[in-house]
């Protein structure tokens, strides 16, 4: 077994009577996608903060690359790279100004490095602009190209797509993802279940500090979600009375696990006289599990 990227273990928390994280642990491995999710205030900036050096947690450990976050700061550090969600900088350097500054605190001249990052984001024709003058998607690229100014084999970006259009949003994940393949290790926070869906080969879901579900996206999906099938009925009353939800577009909702089941609930609408004009299936997918484990946990 190669030595895990991140070892999270009895990690706690507390801010005054608010226990944050609640005994976390969690081991990432090298070059794994992962995502970390969780509603509001689950403790997942805390967590990356933590993993940063930025929080000091009340107990537990940390590790970065085989490196303890608190006995060898210096170490773990270098290993990672965070995106953080606050966009803060210094108005008044250029964006290349900026990285320089970024990759002197590690002790780099990167330069080869910096334009490579700067074209990999699309930043190019920026890299001279002062940072007041970038629109909020830039600055967020900006922040991308800041935490890889040092080449960590460890990458976490918290909600990097908050606020940032499509356009922008695909372009950052294309990137992402060949660095990924580059065989640096992504952990990823988003409320857009559906970036995680596509993203994340693993995922952990944090609920008050803890976490909840561990797994495989595909396991997650096949062991939570229902299927749905959607139909459309002459009289959708009976759908409804048949056990059917009916959605505000005038489509009737059945959950099933099972195909067979799909077999029995056909049979019922035509023996009631439902009427059935259309239908569609609709694949299980994270949001539903998500919302699902929420209510379980
Ligand atoms: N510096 C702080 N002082 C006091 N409470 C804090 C502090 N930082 C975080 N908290 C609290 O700790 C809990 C966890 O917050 P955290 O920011 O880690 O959640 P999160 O999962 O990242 O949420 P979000 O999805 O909203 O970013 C929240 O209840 C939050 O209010």
């Amino acid at each position: 077994m190669s030595l895990p990227a991140i070892r999270v273990s009895a990690l706690t928390k507390r801010y005054g009577g608010l226990q944050a994280l609640a005994g976390v642990d969690l081991e990432i491995r090298q070059g794994e996608f992962f995502g970390l999710l969780g509603p509001n205030g689950a403790g997942k900036t805390t967590l990356i903060s933590a993993l940063a050096g930025l929080v000091r947690p009340d107990g537990g450990r940390l590790e970065v690359m085989g490196h303890d976050v608190v006995a060898d700061y210096r170490q773990a550090r270098r290993a990672l790279g965070v995106v953080p969600q606050e966009l803060v900088f210094d108005p008044f350097f250029s964006v290349r100004e900026l990285l320089r500054i970024q990759a002197g605190y590690f002790g780099l001249r990167a330069d080869a490095w910096i334009d490579e990052i700067l074209e990999g984001l699309g930043l190019t024709a920026k890299a001279n602009v002062n940072m007041r003058a970038l629109s909020g998607g830039m600055k967020r690229r900006v922040l991308v190209a800041q935490a890889l100014v040092h080449r960590p084999p460890v990458i976490v970006l918290d909600e990097p797509t908050a606020g940032v259009d499509v356009e922008l949003r695909q372009g950052l994940w294309q990137f992402v993802r060949k660095l990924n393949e580059a065989g640096h290790t992504i952990v990823l926070t988003t409320h857009y279940l559906e970036e995680a869906e596509t993203l994340c080969g693993r995922i952990a879901m944090l609920k008050s500090g803890r976490v909840v579900a561990l797994d495989t996206t595909a396991n997650l999906l096949e062991r939570f979600a229902t299927h749905t099938l959607h139909t459309r009925l002459a009289q959708p009353q009976i759908g409804v009375a048949l056990g059917g939800r009916a959605d505000e577009d005038g489509w009737v909702d059945f959950a099933f696990d099972q195909f067979a089941e799909v077999e029995v609930l056909l049979a019922r609408l035509r023996e009631a006289g439902a009427g059935l004009q259309e239908m569609r299936l609709g694949e299980p997918d994270l949001e539903r599990v998500f919302v699902e484990v929420m209510q379980r946990a």
